[in-house]
């Protein structure tokens, strides 16, 4: 199967020869086709240049492929968002009544709420209804312009429910046309049953969780909230630790509500990405920038939460590669709106519009190690693909809160 678009305005590749994550003035670097074209065949980007070099260089090709005009709008990758917990039973509306009223997110959680109330609606749920209502939201990334999600578990927090999350990522991957990176996040909070002694709990992530997670490969990376009142960093180390000899790769939920060592610990352990970091200290950016790790960071999760936003410009400046996602979840971020969180990156973090789309393109690749097939449009790379109604990237971190999508090519094929 071959199509080809041509007539973009505005083709924004992000290819790039360097290795690594982008960092400061490459985070800008969006390696711009004017009046571009895509040749997509058999799912891989086969070809890409001016639409005149295309169209004779490729003329016996193109009698048989699918022609797109894009009449000269602006086309990108497709987005990647390398922090969600979507696969969750219920909703938590009620919640975010509460929190208008006074209640705090951690007061909510620490009443068995929060992430507590979605654990017993995710528990109740069967594998099928959870994949149902998981795939309705993956719909919904594809119609903002995402093409990879990744996906936590961490509603569970027994070995059962955990499987269950991480079996209904593994389903989707099979019969939905989006790509999911499946991340195991048993400590994500202290069922109640522990509180007081989390270590027990931990002792059963280390020794009953992990090993079956790893045994049937139901994930690629393993996350820890690291928090005040939730996972100590020795905690949570002694957890990424013992994934690491399993093969599982660390993220960590770091310095979210206080600043608590996540960012340190991340770089300690060599996690390949921080998540969230509002509170991020000055000396945790210093080794995140040393040790390579990429900071995600989560900006409709801070408006959500009424919260000021990461030191997005400062983590950039000081040499930290940084990504961005929805972090769509029931409780502090219930989007699946890429586009608004690229549109936040510039308002409340002071990203460039270009380093944003860089967070949600190419980095974000980075943070979930799919580099080498998705993140910018390169020949050999998939066809992920998004056209947009707008004219170009600046107009589309400009008209904020709107979805510009037109259409979506995922492994070449037309979903949107
Ligand atoms: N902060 C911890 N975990 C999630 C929220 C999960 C929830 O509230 O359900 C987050 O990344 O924002
Ligand atoms: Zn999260």
């Amino acid at each position: 199967m071959k199509t080809f678009i041509k007539n973009i305005g505005q083709l924004a590749t992000l290819a790039s020869s360097k290795k690594g994550a982008r960092k400061k003035e490459d985070m800008s670097n969006l390696a711009i086709i004017e009046n571009g074209a895509i040749l997509m065949k058999n799912g891989l980007i086969e070809a890409i240049g001016t639409t005149q070099e295309l169209q004779s260089q490729y003329m016996n090709e193109l009698k048989d492929a699918l022609i797109f005009n894009a009449n000269g709008k602006l086309v990108t990758p497709g987005l990647v968002d390398p922090h969600t917990h979507i696969a969750y039973g219920g909703s938590r509306e009620q919640e975010f009544d509460l929190r208008l009223r006074g209640a705090s997110y951690m007061d909510i959680m620490n009443a068995g709420g929060g992430i507590h109330a979605t654990m017993r609606m995710t528990r109740e749920a069967t594998e099928d209804e959870l994949v149902a209502q998981t795939a309705k939201r993956l719909d919904g990334f594809a119609k903002h312009g995402v093409t990879t999600v990744e996906g936590k578990s961490g509603y569970g927090m027994d070995l059962e429910t955990e499987l269950k999350q991480l079996r209904v990522m593994k389903r989707l991957q099979q019969s939905h046309a989006l790509d999911i990176v499946p991340t195991f996040m048993g400590a994500h909070a202290v069922p109640k049953e522990y509180k007081g002694r989390e270590d027990e709990f931990v002792d059963i992530i280390i020794r009953d969780m992990l090993p079956k997670v790893a045994q049937e490969k139901l994930a690629e990376f393993n996350d820890v909230f690291c928090e005040k009142d939730v996972y100590t960093p020795q905690q949570a180390e002694r957890i990424l630790e013992a994934g690491k000899k399993l093969g599982l790769v660390p993220k960590i939920h770091a310095d979210e509500i206080v600043s608590y060592g996540g960012a340190e610990l991340a770089a300690k352990v060599g996690a390949i990405s921080a998540e969230h970091l509002l509170k991020v200290s000055d000396e945790g950016i210093r080794q995140m920038a040393e040790k390579n790790v990429i900071a995600c960071l989560l900006p409709a999760t801070a408006l959500f939460l009424r919260e000021e936003a990461a030191p997005g410009r400062k983590l950039i400046d000081e040499g930290v590669a940084v990504a961005i996602s929805t972090d769509c979840n029931p409780g502090s971020s219930p989007t699946v709106s890429m586009p608004l969180v690229m549109n936040l990156a510039c308002i409340s973090m002071r990203l460039t519009p270009a380093e944003a789309l860089t967070a949600a393109t190419y980095n974000a690749a980075y943070a979930i190690n799919r580099q080498e097939f998705i993140g910018s449009l390169e020949v050999g790379k998939k066809a992920d693909v998004v056209l947009w109604d707008v004219a170009s990237y600046e107009e589309l971190q400009y008209l904020f809160g709107v979805n510009h999508v037109k259409s979506v090519w995922k492994s070449g094929k037309k979903i949107v």
